[in-house]
């Protein structure tokens, strides 16, 4: 049995899960994801590259990837600070920092801006997607990446001893590459040994969750500790919803606030609004899968912080929560949702 066992790992140490409230399962208050850098359209490259202000706003919004200031949120820790107090004084009590090797994480910062705001925060452990992974990274085994990942938890990270409570994101793109795959492998050895909750961002594919699934299944993973990350953009059938639900992950809509016309990562997804991410948590609930079901923003650029004239951290909460209501979805569903299923995920066997 893990010495973690029972316990939630937050940046501040172990604790009762009972005190965590409500938590968002996928966010992210410090990191860098130059590695995504999409090149404005011909004609954008003035507005891609001037300082960011209010009459650019509504561009960014529509291109968050082409302007390369807006992809460093890891220059924003006042305004994430303040963001989390408003998340607090909102009901909000933790946060899963899904930031991994390869996107800058800053363990140091996430410890700080708990200890200043009061919010619980778990860090991520292991790899972002293969584009982001090292040589060295590429060169390790299984059985090495396995060890990187289990110190992450144990020991701590980054030459730091604040340590991990959750494996993820880990970075998935489509197809899988062999990397990647090493990465799953080791993740579901690390999981085995641990007992700790697992956190996937898969590739933009209706079939990369399954898969995954598969993979981790057959390293011997536990599927019911697992998060399948971004179904807002990933699974639009409902039919292949309800297949891949019955596989038995935790099914994560962590894109709230993102309402955007052309997918930057894929021109042929449709990006669902919230409304439409409302409706489809409705027709999970009604299938019957309360207990699995978790939401969050996945903020990762400066344009969606509040200080940007952005949604912020507290969108759910303030917004989101009260459309669910209004749409047949009961305060007990939604403290399932937001209290129930984040503090059972988290909770190391
Ligand atoms: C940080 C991160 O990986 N965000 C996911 C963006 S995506 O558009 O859902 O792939």
């Amino acid at each position: 049995m893990s010495p973690l066992s029972g316990k939630v790992q937050t940046v501040l140490g172990p604790m009762d899960p009972n005190q965590l409230g409500r938590t968002l399962t996928h966010e992210h208050l410090s990191m860098t994801f130059e590695s995504c850098y999409v090149a404005p359209l011909p004609g954008d490259e003035d507005v891609a590259t001037a300082p960011i202000e209010m009459k650019n706003l509504h561009w960014l919004h529509q291109n968050p990837y082409s302007s390369q200031e807006n992809l460093l949120l890891c220059q924003e820790t006042e305004a994430v600070r303040e963001e989390l107090l408003s998340f607090r004084r909102a009901g909000g009590g933790a946060i899963v920092e899904n930031t991994t090797t390869g996107i800058s994480r800053n363990l140091g910062i996430l410890q700080q801006l708990s200890k200043d705001t009061g919010v619980h925060i778990v860090a991520g452990a292991g790899f972002y997607v293969d584009q982001t992974h090292s040589d060295q990274t590429r060169k390790m085994s299984v059985e090495q990446l396995t060890d990187v990942i289990k110190n992450e938890v144990l020991h701590g990270a980054d030459g730091t001893d604040i340590r991990c409570g959750v494996i993820g994101e880990i970075g998935m793109s489509w197809p899988m590459t062999e990397s990647e795959k090493k990465v799953l492998r080791a993740t579901a050895s690390a999981q085995v040994e641990l007992g700790c909750p697992v956190i996937i961002h898969p590739g933009r594919n209706p079939a990369a969750p399954a898969e995954i699934v598969r993979i981790l299944q057959e390293a011997g993973g536990d599927i019911d500790k697992t998060v399948m990350s971004h179904l807002d953009r990933t699974i639009f059938d409902r039919r292949e919803l309800l297949e891949f639900a019955k596989l038995g992950s935790y099914l994560e809509y962590d894109l709230f606030g993102t309402e955007v016309l052309n997918y930057p990562f894929n021109l042929e997804i449709d990006m669902p609004s919230d409304s439409q991410r409302v409706e489809t948590l409705a027709f999970l609930l009604q299938e019957g899968y309360e207990d699995r079901i978790l939401v969050a923003h996945d903020i990762h650029t400066k344009n969606r912080l509040t200080k940007y004239g952005g949604h912020g951290y507290s969108h759910i909460l303030r917004n989101i929560v009260p459309k669910m209501l209004s749409r047949g979805m009961s305060q007990g569903q939604v403290d399932r949702i937001l209290i129930e299923n984040s503090r059972r995920w988290l909770t190391f066997k």
